[in-house]
């Protein structure tokens, strides 16, 4: 099992794949997958991304870093909003970020994180990585190495990495156990070549899985067999 664990969040598991905004059946999964994770008992962080707000590359008449910016914006967004159905349903969560002091967030003190998850609570890394030109891929795998993982859970709308993209190749095939040199040296593209990198460098296990199945994240939590597994070689 994994004691302390970094959940790697698209901005669609508020809304459903290829919606936008929030979507109240969608929000409701999430807080039942994630509480199922904190019941267990693990310290639980999460970075979010903004895909169901706004992606940088979806603007090509400003200029990226300005685009990106804005990216960053809609992750903050969809961290408070995770802070306001986590407080709904009883769940102890606290935002963190380096881009915005608003009253319901805190700034990121490694110190404070560990009492934070001393005291129960989920820790949602807002922001990105402060950067633009990169994704809350990357954020994740930072975040995860700054709070001490033991994994990064990438969950998404796969159920694990392939040999090639299994949403356009139909006859892609599953790779359940890969080493981050592969995964960088043959492109896989499920997550950032940076990720997979500052990951490698710290030897931090990548499990990547699907979001949309029920259980899926507490079962990897665990150490089931679930998605694919990116190690050390
Ligand atoms: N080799 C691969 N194995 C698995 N998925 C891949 C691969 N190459 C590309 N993909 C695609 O990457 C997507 C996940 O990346 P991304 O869209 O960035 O997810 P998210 O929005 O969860 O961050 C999958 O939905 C899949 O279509
Ligand atoms: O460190 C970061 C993280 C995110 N972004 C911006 O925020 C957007 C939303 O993040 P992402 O695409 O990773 O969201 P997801 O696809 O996971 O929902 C990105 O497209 C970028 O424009 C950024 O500039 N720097």
């Amino acid at each position: 099992m994994y004691r302390r664990v970094l959940i790697k969040l698209s901005g669609e598991t508020m809304c459903g794949e290829g919606s936008r905004g929030f979507d109240e059946k969608s929000v409701q999964y999430l807080v039942k997958q994630i509480s199922q994770a904190v019941d267990f008992g693990a310290n639980i962080g999460i970075v979010i991304g903004a895909g169901n707000i706004f992606r940088g590359e979806e603007l090509s008449n400003i200029p990226y870093a300005i685009a990106d910016q804005i990216g960053m914006l809609g992750t903050v967004i969809n961290a408070l909003y995770l802070k306001g159905v986590f407080q709904k349903h009883g769940v102890k969560s606290v935002v963190v970020s380096q881009i915005s002091n608003l009253p319901s967030i805190r700034p990121i003190h490694y110190d404070d994180i560990n009492l934070y998850f001393d005291a129960g609570y989920v820790v949602i890394f807002a922001g990105g990585t402060s950067n633009p030109f990169f994704t809350t891929d990357t954020a994740a795998a930072l975040r995860a190495v700054e709070m001490g993982a033991e994994v990064l859970i990438k969950a998404t709308k796969v159920d694990g990495v392939y040999d090639s993209d299994p949403k356009k190749n139909k006859s892609a095939k599953k790779i359940e156990r890969l080493s981050y040199q592969e995964a960088i040296q043959r492109g896989l593209k499920v997550m950032d070549m940076e990720a997979f990198s500052i990951c490698g460098r710290y030897k931090l296990p990548i499990i990547v899985l699907n979001f949309f199945e029920d259980g899926a994240i507490l079962r990897a939590i665990r150490g089931e067999n679930v998605g694919s597994i990116i190690l050390p070689d």
